[in-house]
């Protein structure tokens, strides 16, 4: 018997991230080739937008793709989160060059706390909420805290493409398939502080630490290259990353919904006081996920560099945090 239809919701639905992103949810990327998908599209109110976001419709019926169950356009919160099991909430400004993420809280931050009441009152109880929006982390921190209703563990923030970007960095260095690396982790916030950590990571059972044996790189190539990705790729592009970012957001809800297989991956959750991260700042952990829910690699061993890191990601993400205080 066929599956029963899931609502899955995204705001910025006409953007570059958007663009990249529907025709993967309907094809079945994201929550499985058996799974029928709705999809509730939120744009802003504005005309040019609104024609932009149908022209997008247009393309995804020509499709034809069988698991669109239906698609609705929307320009109120209210309505596109109507009963919505999944929220990727991606609909915000991107920096320019030169910009930091965190200078976006200004122009961004109040989008949330709108989004969050909207999903507090209507989408269904148990939505799995994924903020890609930057800067992801606080945002995402901002619409768990204005929805009391929902469970907060249910807010998550994308650090999936740091993850991604990490591995791709590690393959490269190390010779070896990206496939072949496991238990790479990635702490923090999504801006140039987060701490991309490979100290567990294994290739082929062998240590990827030991393989590298090179803490200089570690400090001075890996860390900033990952963690300056994102601009790099605005210098180089003109344009904020988007293929990159909607691939990492199907692998952060697909392995949310259909599990990891024992595998770790990274997501951005409301710490529960893991690894001493002050309850509910919204931190990159190392995560498996099974039956829909994801759970905290513990008692990982953090070293003094790795401490450091960690202290100055969690400062960083403290003070966004004190930032927002008046839209909460
Ligand atoms: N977390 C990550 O790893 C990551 C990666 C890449 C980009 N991003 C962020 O994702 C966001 C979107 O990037 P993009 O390249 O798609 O931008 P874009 O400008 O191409 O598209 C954004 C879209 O969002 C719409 N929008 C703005 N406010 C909205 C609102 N309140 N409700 C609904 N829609 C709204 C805009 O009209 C626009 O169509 C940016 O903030 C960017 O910095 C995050
Ligand atoms: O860096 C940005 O502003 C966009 C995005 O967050 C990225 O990491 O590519």
């Amino acid at each position: 018997m066929s599956k029963k239809p899931v609502r899955v919701a995204v705001t910025g639905a006409a953007g570059q991230i958007g663009y990249a992103l529907l025709f993967r949810i309907a094809s079945g990327e994201m929550l499985g080739k058996d799974q029928p998908v709705i999809l509730q599209l939120l744009e802003i109110p504005d005309e040019k937008a609104q024609k932009a976001l149908k022209g997008v419709m247009m393309e995804i019926d020509d499709c034809a793709f069988p698991l669109l169950a239906g698609m609705e356009a929307h320009s109120d919160p209210m309505t596109a989160f109507k009963d919505t099991d999944y929220a990727l909430l991606v609909g915000s400004r991107p920096r320019g060059p030169g910009m930091e993420r965190a200078e976006l809280l200004a122009i961004n931050g109040a989008i949330f706390t709108a989004q969050g009441k909207a999903l507090n009152a209507v989408a269904s109880r148990d939505v799995k909420v994924l903020v890609v929006g930057n800067p992801a982390n606080t945002n995402a921190y901002i619409a768990m805290k204005s929805a009391p209703d929902l469970k907060p563990g249910n807010f998550t923030a994308m650090l999936r493409l740091d993850h991604n970007r990490a591995a791709s960095q590690i393959a490269a260095k190390t010779g070896k398939p990206v496939a072949s690396i496991k238990q790479l982790a990635v702490w923090g916030n999504h801006s140039p502080t987060m701490y991309a950590d490979y100290r567990f990571a294994t290739i082929d059972g062998a240590s990827v630490k030991d393989m590298i044996n090179d803490q200089a790189w570690n400090k001075d190539v890996f860390l900033p290259t990952v963690g300056k990705r994102g601009a790099a790729i605005i210098e180089a592009r003109g344009l904020s990353s988007a293929a990159s970012a909607a691939n990492a957001a199907i692998d952060h809800m697909r392995d949310w919904a259909l599990g990891t297989n024992g595998e770790w991956v990274t997501m951005g959750i409301p710490s529960k006081g893991w690894y001493g991260i002050p309850k509910d700042i919204m931190f990159g952990f190392p995560v498996t996920c099974e039956n829909g829910e994801y759970k905290v690699v513990e008692g990982l061993e953090i070293d003094a560099f790795s401490q450091e890191c960690i202290d100055k990601t969690l400062a960083e993400l403290q003070g966004e945090q004190d930032g927002v205080k008046h839209l909460l």
